[in-house]
């Protein structure tokens, strides 16, 4: 069922503190604009390599779902991991019939890609926070 690895998330205090290593320590060349997305609490940077991105996500306010991380991880750190999946809704189903837990309402909701996303418990995956993430239609 997953396809390619997307993007690695890293959650961030400070996207603009997370740019400058990336881009003067590690290296990156190809650094996004960063942008909000209000709807899923966050502020957004991609930085791509080669094969796949760093997603670098900061709280977009107090409400935002990686408050509780950063408060555990003060500096920031790896966040979740992101796999393609052709159909959003088929892989929802399959996971529901292994029994595993569709996070937040159990629905898609569009992601940083503007394509259908959810998330599966860390609990129920290795401790690992596991995004499915529909393949944007054409590739990329
Ligand atoms: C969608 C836009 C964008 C994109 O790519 O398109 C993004 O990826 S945005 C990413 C931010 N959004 C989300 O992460 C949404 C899904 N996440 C959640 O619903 C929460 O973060 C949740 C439920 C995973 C954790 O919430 P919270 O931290 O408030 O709960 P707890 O502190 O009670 O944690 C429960 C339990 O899980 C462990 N945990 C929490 N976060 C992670 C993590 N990132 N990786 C691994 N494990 C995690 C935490 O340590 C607790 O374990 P316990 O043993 O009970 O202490
Ligand atoms: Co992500």
């Amino acid at each position: 069922m997953i396809g390619n690895l997307n993007h690695v998330g890293v959650a961030t205090p400070s996207i603009a503190e997370s740019i400058k290593l990336y881009r003067d320590v590690l290296g990156a060349t190809k650094i996004g604009e960063p942008f909000d997305l209000p709807a899923q609490g966050v502020k957004v940077c991609f930085i791509d390599t080669p094969t796949a991105q760093i997603e670098l996500i900061e709280p977009y306010d107090d409400t935002s779902p990686i408050i509780g991380f950063l408060a555990k991880n003060p500096k920031g750190g790896q966040h979740h991991v992101c796999f393609e999946v052709a159909d959003i809704h088929a892989a929802v189903a399959e996971m529901r019939a292994k029994g595993v837990t569709i996070l937040g309402t159990g629905e898609p909701r569009i992601g940083a890609h503007g394509t259908p996303v959810v998330f599966l418990h860390p609990k129920e995956m290795g401790g690992v926070l596991i995004e499915l993430m529909e393949t944007p239609k054409g590739g990329h």
